[in-house]
């Protein structure tokens, strides 16, 4: 039986960070994968969803471009859509395979071996690997589970992955659907909605459970996207219960009913039902080798990526706690860190930066508006509208806005921001680079940005913060706006 300093089950972003991460300590690190190198961070996941969000926010700024001037609207074929999305993930795909293999070459001191199949627990320490009928035993002294999840799927309802979808079914499509209902108004099923309506092929409906879509975020964040929404054409079913939902001859009938008392009956083409994920346990045989989940059965590991066996960890998405990319890779990095020796503290879940693939994306880090209410934080909020940032001009993309949070004190020190609009994802990181050093707001307007950027708005928010800005809040009221809000009452900051 094959030794190995650490065992990796699975090979999404989080199985394979910690497999490179295990490398750089010097350590024999075998990464188990049973599918495709690359998870749900390439495949009907982060990076396909990613380029077809591209594709058809393209797509739309073309017809929001020449829309309203006689001519006829741009469309691409779905043909071609899903070829671009095959020639992305085909890049990605190749990185990987290239990357691996001459990882397990004798001029890489073979630290890594590679082997494909589906890995379960025989005991604490010993991996079985099942492919093809062939089984093969592996011994770990260290093991990270990194299994993933897949969609949540309702009971009694069957998901055929050609007419009631989940995410993992998108490329079956074989052209635009004519109609789509989205049965759950989170993250993905906001950025489908998104990305449909964006293509203006289909005609989609958004299944929502409570009074507004995207309810973890502020007022304005939700009312911006669900306006944008509507306006292509997306019908919201706010405060709709689910009742049925059924595959009639090749069409999807659903009834849905209201807290008045009402009902109604839809017909559309397809469904896609994005109500959550689980995590992949079921077939790593946890048992084996004691590992326990947690009391509500809904996690395995603890915040800190350890399990109550002290030498497997589990991260990423199959950990059950925040499920991203960015999050699963942290978490890896971490359990290798911590396995080989040379971390003390405790992973930190603070200030992670998100972004939402919406119409604008949406970016966030720390805490909103909402929260400080809720939590009775006083705050100062300060808010500035992307019509008013140079760049955001010259694109002609001028929706949108940065919101900043600081404590309502002298130090102003950042608890959270919200960007909304054109490249909110790149500028988000100024803000959660700042709360991570915990550096003061000054740093921000005295530093020379370039320009014209849309970075430039966060300066400004922070001038506004420091009364130092180029254009007054009192001013341009409708704008701009800085306040504090202290026992759920906003008083307006501007000396003018
Ligand atoms: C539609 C969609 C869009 C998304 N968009 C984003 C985004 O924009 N940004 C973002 O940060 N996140 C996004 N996510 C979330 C992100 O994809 C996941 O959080 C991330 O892929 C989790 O990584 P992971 O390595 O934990 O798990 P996974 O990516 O699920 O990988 C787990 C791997 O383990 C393998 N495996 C499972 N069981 C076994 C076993 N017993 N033996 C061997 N191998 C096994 C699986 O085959 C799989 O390859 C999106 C997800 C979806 C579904
Ligand atoms: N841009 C990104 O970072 C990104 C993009 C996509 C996915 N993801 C990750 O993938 C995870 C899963 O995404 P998701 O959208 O499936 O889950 P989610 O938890 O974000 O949203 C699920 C939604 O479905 C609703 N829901 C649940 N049961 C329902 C029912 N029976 N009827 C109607 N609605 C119902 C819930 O109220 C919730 O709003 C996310 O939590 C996120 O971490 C991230």
């Amino acid at each position: 039986m094959e030794k190995f300093d650490l065992i990796v089950i699975g090979g999404g972003p989080a199985g394979y960070a910690a497999a490179m991460r295990g490398i750089d300590f010097g350590k024999r690190v075998c990464l188990i994968e049973k599918d495709r190198v690359g998870g749900a961070g390439v495949y009907n996941g982060a990076l396909s969803s990613k380029t077809l969000w591209e594709i058809s926010q393209k797509v739309a700024s073309v017809n929001d471009t020449i829309g309203g001037k006689g001519r006829e609207k741009f469309y691409l074929s779905w043909d071609d859509v899903m070829a671009t999305v095959d020639e992305a993930v085909f890049e990605r795909k190749f990185q990987y395979s290239c990357h691996l293999k001459l990882l397990q070459t004798e001029t890489m001191n073979k630290l890594l071996t590679y082997e494909r199949g589906t890995a379960s627990f025989l005991n604490p320490h010993e991996i079985e690997i099942h492919q093809n009928g062939e089984k093969t035993v592996v011994y770990g002294e260290n093991i990270i589970v990194a299994s993933g999840s897949r969609p949540r799927k309702m009971k009694d309802l069957n998901v055929d992955e050609e007419t009631i979808l989940t995410s993992d079914g998108i490329e079956n499509l074989k052209d635009y659907p004519k109609s789509l209902v989205i049965v759950g108004a989170g993250v993905i099923g906001c950025e489908y909605a998104t990305i449909f309506s964006n293509f203006g092929k289909t005609k989609v409906y958004l299944i929502d459970r409570q009074d507004r879509i995207l309810p973890f975020e502020d007022n304005d964040i939700s009312t911006i996207v669900s306006e944008n929404m509507e306006e292509k054409g997306v019908t919201i079913h706010h405060n709709a219960q689910l009742e049925r939902l059924e595959n009639i001859g090749n069409e999807v009938e659903y009834e849905l009913s209201y807290p008045d008392g009402s009902r109604e009956v839809i017909r559309v083409e397809k469904a896609l039902l994005s109500i959550g994920r689980i995590p992949n346990i079921e077939s790593l045989k946890l048992e084996n080798a004691g590992v326990l989940m947690s009391k509500r059965g809904q996690h395995i590991g603890d915040d800190d990526t350890v399990t109550n066996v002290p030498h497997i960890y589990a991260v990423g998405d199959v950990s059950g706690r925040i499920a991203l990319v960015n999050m699963g890779e942290i978490e890896a990095r971490h359990a290798v860190e911590r396995a080989f020796g040379t971390i003390r503290e405790r992973l930190s879940y603070d200030n992670v930066c998100t972004i939402m693939f919406l119409q604008p994306e949406v970016a966030a880090v720390g805490i909103n508006e909402m929260q400080c209410l809720e939590q009775n934080i006083p705050v100062k909020v300060v808010k500035i509208d992307y019509s008013v940032i140079a760049r955001a001009i010259a694109m002609r993309k001028t929706e949108g806005f940065f919101k900043i949070i600081v404590t309502n004190d002298s130090d102003m020190k950042v608890l959270g921001m919200r960007a909304v609009g054109e490249h909110a994802s790149t500028a988000i990181q100024t803000i959660g680079l700042i709360m991570k050093l915990g550096l003061p707001i000054h740093v921000i307007a005295e530093l020379v940005h370039p320009h014209p950027s849309i970075a430039e708005g966060i300066q400004e928010c922070v001038r506004m913060l420091l009364n130092r800005s180029l254009f007054k809040s009192s001013v341009f009221k409708d704008k701009l706006a800085c306040y504090s809000l202290v026992d759920g009452v906003q008083t307006p900051l501007e000396r003018l």
